[in-house]
């Protein structure tokens, strides 16, 4: 029941947390397959952003669903609500003034597309980590295609699950085609050209 809450407004701006950051505030929304390198890459971003005297957040996916999402499952109807209270907190985060970096599957564009329209104009960046599933496969940091293919894991992504993929993400990185530093020098290069951070 909503009915009797109503919003307040905060006595410091979002203007006053962006000149107070020295950077404005945004989302990374990184998508892709497991084992794509959304770990890694996120990772990466949020160092160089770290060296550069930026304000970070990261959410990475194992640890939220030890923690804060705990007991969600990988049904179609527990990712949607993994995804919703992800959103929602990396909303505060950038309310905060930070520059936040989500790293989940998120399979759905539906999810996706909700998680951009709670934040405000050009705050949200999708980041699609496209990696072929062969290649996916074929790293399997942690054993789970192989499980997956062995039928021990239910629903899983680019297996027995659905990925929507991207249509039109802000940035588009392919990780079999590129290092992990080139991928980083990209994010950093958009963040840089779209007013984000101007060192
Ligand atoms: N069924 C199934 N499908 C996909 N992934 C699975 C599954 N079961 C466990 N895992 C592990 O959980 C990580 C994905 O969690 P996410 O919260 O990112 O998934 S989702 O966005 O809700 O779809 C994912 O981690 P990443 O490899 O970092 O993507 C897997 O390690
Ligand atoms: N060019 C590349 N870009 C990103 N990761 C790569 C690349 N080449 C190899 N890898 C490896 O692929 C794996 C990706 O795993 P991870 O970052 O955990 O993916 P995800 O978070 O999408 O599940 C890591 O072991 C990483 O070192």
């Amino acid at each position: 029941m909503t009915e009797n809450i109503v919003w307040h407004d905060q006595t410091v701006s979002r203007a006053e947390k962006e000149q107070h950051k020295g950077h404005k505030p945004v989302l990374l929304w990184y998508t892709g397959l497991s084992g794509s390198g959304k770990s890694t890459i996120a990772n990466a971003v949020e160092a160089k952003l770290f060296e550069l005297g930026c304000h970070t957040y990261l959410l990475d996916g194992d640890n939220v669903r030890m923690g804060l999402n705990k007991g969600l499952t990988f049904s179609e109807e527990d990712r949607i609500e993994n995804i919703r209270r992800i959103s929602e907190v990396a909303k505060l985060f950038v309310d905060a003034g930070l520059i936040v970096s989500t790293a989940f599957i998120s399979p759905f564009k539906e999810d996706r597309a909700r998680a951009r329209s709670i934040m405000h104009q050009g705050e949200f960046v999708e980041v699609f980590i496209d990696t072929p599933l062969e290649v996916c496969e074929s790293r399997d940091p942690k054993g789970l295609y192989k499980k997956a293919r062995a039928g021990e894991i239910p629903n899983f992504t680019g297996i027995s699950s659905a990925f929507d993929v991207p249509e039109q993400p802000e940035i588009h990185v392919k990780t079999a085609e590129q290092s992990i530093e080139q991928s980083v020098e990209q994010i950093i290069g958009y963040l840089r050209e779209a007013g984000v951070i101007e060192i």
